[in-house]
């Protein structure tokens, strides 16, 4: 133990143990803080599932696991010592009575619960009211809680409700594995730590911003999750919608978790509702049919595993967003997001105005406008895309666009760039809840997606088909060239 010898050890009980974000993402994130000596060595992980396994069939599908998504790349010694960690119990979780179980496998004495919910939000309350008739919880209990907290406004504020009736605020860990991402945390740096941007972040400069979060992977085996939820409530709900507002919210007082979420708040307020009067100029509903990405052949979404063919959920949405404050009158954002795009790309580029007058027209006949471009995912990095002259001895100045490049592998190459599970989970273990979201903030952004939805509704918008391996529908290029712009490729 070498970081973090002052914070207790935990039973991380981990509900949906044999579900796809425990396999792909928890059971790996926690294998690699292994490595890194990043967690109290008394502390145990309880997978908690509804299969018939045992501890040891566990401990092989948690090592499965990690030979799938590590690419075999598994230390003997590292997994030995995180294998002794892991146990496994079957409880269905629906049924209040099984939860007792819990109280012989964890130990309130000697280490702090953390609960872990990795599940559908259909079973949340379910889990607060087992574990409250258990007996299992004391007051230094904490419970995590995946996105999308609910469906909808009116889901989401039951399930905070009951959860407030088992926990106190303190204790609720709401996860948005963005906020964990280096590069969105970056944010914070690159606009209040920099005086360069201070100045020109606003709608005196800033002619609009585009933030894409693209994947090449399909629905992945989640058919009757993805289905019943779609890309809006998947993604914009909640990891759009928090880089947006890291990108877009006023200067926090501190950098407190209370100063950045009331700053958040204030933020998703000023975005204005979209309905079903402008929601088709608005907004491109995407769903992919069969195509290729990088080079090999995949199932259109009706043809994947589980498929209901009549099914008209979204797969990739795309919005034009208008922030009705001081700063941003008049700056559009485009935010688009999809499965089975050309390649896993998340990026911010914010595109500044062109100046009022151009005076080497030998080179451009229209200056090109500066852009910074923050790619947080892969290759992260800040690029400025900036004109500058050409060296050379004829009278002539010539210029031509550069750009100022500042990766991350390159610039840090001593710290390793953890990954957002990685950093959140460590977070839940430590106590440490500044990087957690706001019941308020999650509200706030249910109230305006809600409105987008209803509007889909209300007019039927059917989603447009694209093929695997396309940036969406060709709507969504006719979205910004409406406003005479186009998507950053
Ligand atoms: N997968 C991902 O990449 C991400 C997922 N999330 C969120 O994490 C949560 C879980 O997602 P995901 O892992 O994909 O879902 P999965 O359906 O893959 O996993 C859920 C697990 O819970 C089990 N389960 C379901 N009902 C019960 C029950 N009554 N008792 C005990 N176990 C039960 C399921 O078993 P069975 O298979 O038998 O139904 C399954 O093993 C969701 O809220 C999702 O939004 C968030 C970010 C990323
Ligand atoms: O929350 C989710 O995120 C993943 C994408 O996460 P990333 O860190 O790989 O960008 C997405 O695939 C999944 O559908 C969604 O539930």
């Amino acid at each position: 133990m070498t970081e973090n010898s002052n914070f207790k050890p935990c039973d991380l009980v981990i509900y949906g143990a044999l579900g796809d974000l425990s396999k792909r993402k928890l059971l790996i994130s926690l294998y690699r803080l292994e490595k890194h000596h990043l967690i109290e060595a008394d502390t145990r992980i309880i997978g908690v599932d509804r299969l018939d396994e045992t501890d040891s069939s566990f401990v092989d599908i948690a090592h499965k696991s990690l030979q799938a998504f590590l690419n075999n790349d598994i230390d003997v010694q590292i997994w030995q010592r995180f294998a002794q960690r892991l146990s496994y119990l079957k409880i269905d979780l629906t049924q209040p009575e099984q939860y007792k179980q819990l109280n012989s496998a964890i130990d309130p004495e000697k280490r702090v619960m953390v609960n872990y919910f990795a599940v559908s939000p259909l079973l949340f309350k379910s889990i607060c009211h087992g574990l409250h008739s258990s007996g299992a919880l004391n007051a230094e209990s904490r419970m995590v809680m995946e996105k999308p907290i609910g469906h909808d406004l009116k889901s989401s504020v039951e399930i905070n409700d009951v959860v407030a009736q088992v926990f106190h605020e303190n204790q609720v860990y709401r996860i948005d594995h963005y906020l964990g991402k280096e590069t969105v945390l970056n944010l914070l740096a690159l606009r209040f730590a920099n005086s360069l941007f201070y100045t020109c972040w606003n709608h005196n400069t800033i002619d609009h911003i585009q933030i894409t979060v693209g994947e090449d992977i399909g629905i992945e085996g989640r058919w009757d999750y993805f289905d019943k939820t779609g890309q809006l409530r998947d993604m914009l709900q909640n990891h759009l919608l928090q880089i947006l507002t890291f990108v877009t919210m006023e200067p926090p007082a501190d950098l407190s978790a209370q100063s950045i979420h009331m700053e958040k708040i204030k933020l998703l307020k000023a975005l204005r509702p979209i309905t079903y009067l402008n929601v088709e100029e608005k907004t491109v509903r995407g769903q992919y049919t069969a195509g290729y990405i990088q080079g090999k052949p995949v199932p259109g979404y009706l043809e994947e595993e589980g498929a209901n063919t009549e099914s008209t959920t979204e797969s990739f949405v795309a919005i034009r967003v208008d922030i009705d404050n001081w700063r941003w009158a008049g700056v559009p954002i485009y935010m688009r997001t999809g499965k089975r795009m050309p390649n896993k790309r998340t990026e911010i580029v914010v595109n500044f105005k062109n100046l009022p007058h151009n005076i080497f027209k030998d080179s451009f006949h229209e200056l090109p406008a500066n852009k910074l471009v923050i790619h947080l995912q892969p290759n992260e990095g800040v690029d400025v895309m900036m004109l500058n002259k050409i060296p050379g001895i004829d009278g002539n100045i010539k210029l031509q666009q550069t750009k100022l490049d500042l990766s991350f592998s390159e610039t840090f190459k001593k710290n390793r760039i953890f990954g957002g599970y990685e950093k959140l989970i460590l977070e839940a273990l430590r106590g440490n809840p500044t990087l957690f979201l706001s019941r308020e903030e999650i509200e706030q952004a249910w109230t305006w997606v809600d409105s987008i939805q209803d509007a889909w509704q209300h007019n039927h918008t059917p989603p447009k088909p694209y093929p695997a391996g396309n940036w969406g529908p060709v709507a969504s290029v006719a979205l910004l060239a409406r406003d005479g712009r186009a998507w950053e490729e």
